[in-house]
């Protein structure tokens, strides 16, 4: 922590790119040297040191991979190790692994195809799982499938360290995912598949391939959701409304994409459910856009997983397909304005400003895309243009805005780390053979309701990181309890299925908690 302390102390007023790697690589060493030491001061700082492990600096790291690299830190599959899977996976020194995350590299936030440098994802999503949930390291596994990059830059690197070869597509591409989730499955039934960061028609298509037959979930279109619906839901408890009121909030999602559709599919679900399984009223109160605009089913070309989100064009009065962003929040005046679409800046003064005519009292602005240099606005920005009332999110994180006389503009962070912790392990403690929409909902549930009125009220939406093991413990106890509920709790080694059903909620809290691998060093002497 010296050496750390010393080396933010030397290098103020440099750019954030040369500091963020410098602290970065203080970190991974302490890592390479002693596991223990490292998870320790994770937990104990996270708040210092999530910003550098994970969202911003991570996306720094992915991209600089190649000159980075020093260890593996995880397993590579590539497409040339076709037909060998199932022996590699073999090859793995862990008896036993929980907790798996899975990426191929194509959409790195909001970086785009980052190939094999995409690693850093698996890794830093990782270190959450210990730091959060207490996953023991030592049963955690980040794995990177190699199909290639369509990243020219990156393929003309000759220090780039993965296969150099346009990406797979189709059913080659299929084949080889296939025979991954077949490997490991075969390895560790119970270990739990994270996807991360596919681009969207992939993340989609294995969501769909794979959610019935494996225990695995995706993370940007189900981690993401729960975490947005819990703020979208904070949101109509800022206004001081019930939250029954939700049913009347009009909603502008920004960006198409794996997050954002994920987002609408689960944010209409639970308005259905709210205004009496009434599914036209709830896609009614939301509005898709991406990178063309308005999409209503007047669009060329639409693509069938924005169908259902598409706007008759009667519906939208004073709006044309694809009517710009600032068309439709100065004509709409939504609730809420929220960003998924990986653009720095789109929510620009013009957007911003024309927020203040929102109909809510407190106007809702979610800059959710990762990192810092793609949120769709910053903090400062937003405050100042849309108005001091607002409550304001963001992916990565930004510091409170002052707003003077002694008012403070609160930053939340709407990440998905506030959930895929508490997913895989509350997943994992019930012995549940997959993931269910039941569960998800759990844990979206768990955390909307986590937060008092009276933090509500000063726009604080989400906990602070510092108790994301709380949290985490939280959200566990209700995957738990939602998958006994749905009679898929097989039990976790000496706690079977009966034991579960009969645990209270506090019980199954504490039952998390104790399940939770906390740092401490081992005895090196064994007592006889
Ligand atoms: N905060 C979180 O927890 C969280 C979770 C998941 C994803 N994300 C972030 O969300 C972003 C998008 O992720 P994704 O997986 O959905 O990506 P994606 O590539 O699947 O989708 C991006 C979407 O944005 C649209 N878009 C592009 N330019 C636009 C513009 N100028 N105006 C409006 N829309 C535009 C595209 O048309 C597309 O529909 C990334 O930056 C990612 O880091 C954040
Ligand atoms: O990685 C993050 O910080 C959140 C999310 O999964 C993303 O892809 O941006
Ligand atoms: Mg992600």
């Amino acid at each position: 922590m010296e050496s750390y302390r010393s080396l933010e102390k030397n290098t103020q007023g440099q750019p954030y790119s040369v500091v963020s790697l410098a602290k970065w690589r203080i970190l991974n060493r302490l890592h390479d040297r002693n596991e223990t030491l490292y998870y320790r001061v994770l937990i104990d700082n996270i708040k210092d040191f999530a910003p550098i492990i994970y969202t911003p600096t991570v996306g720094l790291v992915c991209q600089n991979y190649s000159g980075l690299f020093r260890r593996p830190r995880g397993m590579y599959f590539s497409a040339k190790d076709k037909g060998e899977m199932m022996s590699m996976i073999y090859n793995w020194p862990g008896q036993q692994v929980d907790m798996i995350v899975l990426t191929d590299g194509s959409r790195i936030l909001g970086l785009g195809d980052l190939g094999v440098q995409g690693i850093g994802i698996p890794i830093g999503k990782l270190d959450m799982y210990v730091a959060a949930a207490g996953i023991n390291p030592q049963r955690i596994l980040p794995v990177m499938l190699d199909v290639g990059t369509n990243n020219q830059k990156l393929l003309e690197d000759p220090l780039y360290l993965g296969l150099r070869q346009p990406r797979l597509e189709g059913e080659e591409y299929l084949s080889i995912v296939d025979e991954f989730m077949e490997a490991v499955h075969t390895r560790w039934p119970k270990a739990i598949v994270q996807f991360e960061d596919f681009q969207m028609k992939w993340a989609f298509e294995t969501l769909q391939r794979y959610r019935k037959r494996f225990c695995m979930f995706n993370d940007d279109v189900q981690g993401t959701a729960g975490v947005a619906l819990a703020g979208l839901l904070g949101t109509v408890r800022a206004q001081g409304r019930p939250l029954s009121d939700f049913v009347n909030q009009k909603i502008v999602v920004v960006g198409a994409g794996s997050a954002g559709l994920g987002v609408l599919t689960m944010a209409i679900q639970a308005l259905s459910r709210m205004s009496g399984n009434n599914e036209m009223a709830a896609k009614n109160q939301c509005y898709l856009l991406d990178k063309d605009g308005l999409i209503t089913k007047e669009r060329k070309n639409l693509d069938p997983a924005a169908a259902p989100f598409a706007k008759d064009i009667k519906d939208v009065e004073g709006l044309r397909e694809g009517a710009s962003l600032l068309e439709v929040v100065k004509k709409l005046k939504p609730h809420v304005l929220l960003g998924l679409s990986g653009v720095g800046g789109i929510f620009n003064e013009q957007v911003l400003k024309a927020m203040r005519e929102s109909d809510s009292p407190k106007p809702a602005i979610f800059s959710m895309s990762n990192p810092t240099m793609n949120a769709e606005c910053n903090a400062a920005d937003a405050f100042k243009h849309a108005g001091p009332n607002i409550v304001f999110a963001s992916g990565s994180p930004f510091e409170n805005v002052d707003l003077g006389n002694g008012k403070v503009g609160h930053v939340n962070q709407a990440n998905n780390m506030y959930l895929f912790p508490g997913i895989g392990l509350g997943t994992l403690l019930s012995g549940a053979h997959v993931i269910t929409d039941g569960m998800l909902q759990a844990a979206a549930e768990c955390l909307a309701s986590y937060m008092t009125d009276e933090e509500i009220q000063k726009g604080i939406l989400y906990p602070s990181i510092d108790s994301i093991r709380h949290i985490t413990a939280e959200v566990g106890a209700a995957v738990v309890q939602a998958a006994v509920e749905e009679d898929l709790a097989e039990g976790h080694g000496d706690v079977g299925p009966r034991e579960l059903k009969h645990m209270s909620k506090e019980e199954t809290v504490a039952y998390v908690m104790q399940n939770m691998w906390f740092p401490v060093y081992s005895s090196l002497v064994h007592e006889k």
